[in-house]
C-alpha cells in the first residue's frame, strides 16, 4: 500500500489549516485559541483522507498517482474512492470535531482571577470531560450527521478537484500549480456549499446533550430546526465557509501535489 500519500495529507492538512485557522476562529465567535489541536488533527484526519482516497483509487483504476496526472480515472471511480475517504475519515474526525465545536461554543469570556472556571478548561481537559460525563460513546456524538456530511460531500470534492484539473489541462500533461491552485479552492468551495446544510445539523447533534437531550437523532434535528426557523438555517455560515474553503483548499492540494510530485 503507497504511504506517500498519507504523508502528503498529512503535511498538506496542516498547511491548509494555517491559512484556515483565522476562519475558524471567528465561524462561531466562540475561543479557539491555540494551533497545536487543529495542527494535530488537521493532519491526521486529511492524512486519513487522501491516503484512502489515493489507495482506493489505486485498487480501482490499477492507476498509479503519477499515471492518473496524465490520465482522469472514470468520475465514478473518482466519486467512490472519494466518499470512502469520507466514511474512514468519519471516524478520526468525530473526537477531534467534538472537541472544536465544544471550545468553539463554550462563550465564557476569558477567566477573571477569582471567577468562573470556563466548562473546558482545553482540548485534553475537554476530551476527559466530556468521557467522564458522557461516556466513551459521547466522544463520537455527532458522527452520524458528520459521516452523512462528509460521505457524499468527499465524493464531490475530488471530482471537482480532478475535472477541474482534467478540463483545464492539455491532454497528457501534469496540471499546472496555477490549475492545481484553482481546482483546490473550487472543490472546497463545491464541497462545502453542499455540506453545510449537514454542517449545522451535526453542531447541533455535538452540542445536545451537554446540559438535557433536544434531540431523538439526526432526522428530529432536522424537522424541529427546520420548524423552528425555516429553511434558512440550513445556510448559516454559508459564506465563511465557502470563503474559507477556497484557500484552505488550494493550499491544501497544491503542497500534496507538490509533494508527491518532488518524491517522484
Ligand atoms: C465537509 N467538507 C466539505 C469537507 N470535508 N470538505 C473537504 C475539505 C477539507 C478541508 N480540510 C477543509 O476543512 O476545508
Amino acid at each position: 500500500m503507497p504511504v506517500e500519500e498519507f504523508v502528503a495529507g498529512w503535511i498538506s492538512g496542516a498547511l491548509g489549516l494555517v491559512l484556515g485557522h483565522p476562519f475558524d476562529t471567528v465561524k462561531l465567535l466562540g475561543f479557539f485559541k491555540g494551533m497545536s489541536f487543529p495542527l494535530v488533527s488537521i493532519a491526521v484526519v486529511n492524512s486519513v483522507l487522501f491516503g484512502v482516497y489515493s489507495n482506493v483509487l489505486l485498487a480501482l483504476t490499477a492507476m498509479s498517482h503519477q499515471e492518473r496526472r496524465t490520465q482522469l480515472p472514470s468520475y465514478t471511480h473518482v466519486f467512490i474512492a472519494g466518499c470512502t475517504g469520507g466514511v474512514i475519515q468519519t471516524f478520526f474526525l468525530a473526537p477531534f470535531d467534538l472537541i472544536k465545536v465544544r471550545l468553539q461554543n463554550q462563550t465564557e469570556p476569558r477567566v477573571q482571577p477569582g471567577g468562573p472556571q470556563p466548562r473546558y478548561r482545553g482540548p485534553v481537559h475537554c476530551a476527559a470531560t466530556i468521557f467522564r460525563e458522557e461516556g466513551p460513546r459521547g466522544l463520537f456524538r455527532g458522527a452520524w450527521a458528520l459521516m452523512l456530511r462528509d460521505t457524499p460531500t468527499l465524493g464531490l470534492y475530488f471530482v471537482t478537484y480532478e475535472g477541474f484539473c482534467h478540463q483545464n489541462t492539455p491532454h497528457g500533461q501534469n496540471p499546472s500549480s496555477a490549475t492545481v491552485l484553482v481546482a483546490g479552492g473550487f472543490a472546497g468551495i463545491a464541497s462545502w456549499v453542499a455540506a453545510t446544510p449537514l454542517d449545522v445539523i451535526k453542531s447541533r447533534m455535538q452540542m445536545d446533550g451537554l446540559r438535557r437531550r433536544e434531540y431523538q437523532g439526526v432526522l428530529d434535528c432536522v424537522v424541529s430546526s427546520f420548524r423552528q426557523e425555516g429553511l434558512r438555517v440550513f445556510f448559516r455560515g454559508l459564506t465563511i465557509n465557502s470563503a474559507r474553503g477556497f484557500p484552505v483548499n488550494a493550499v491544501t492540494f497544491l503542497s500534496y501535489e507538490y509533494l508527491l510530485h518532488s518524491w517522484g
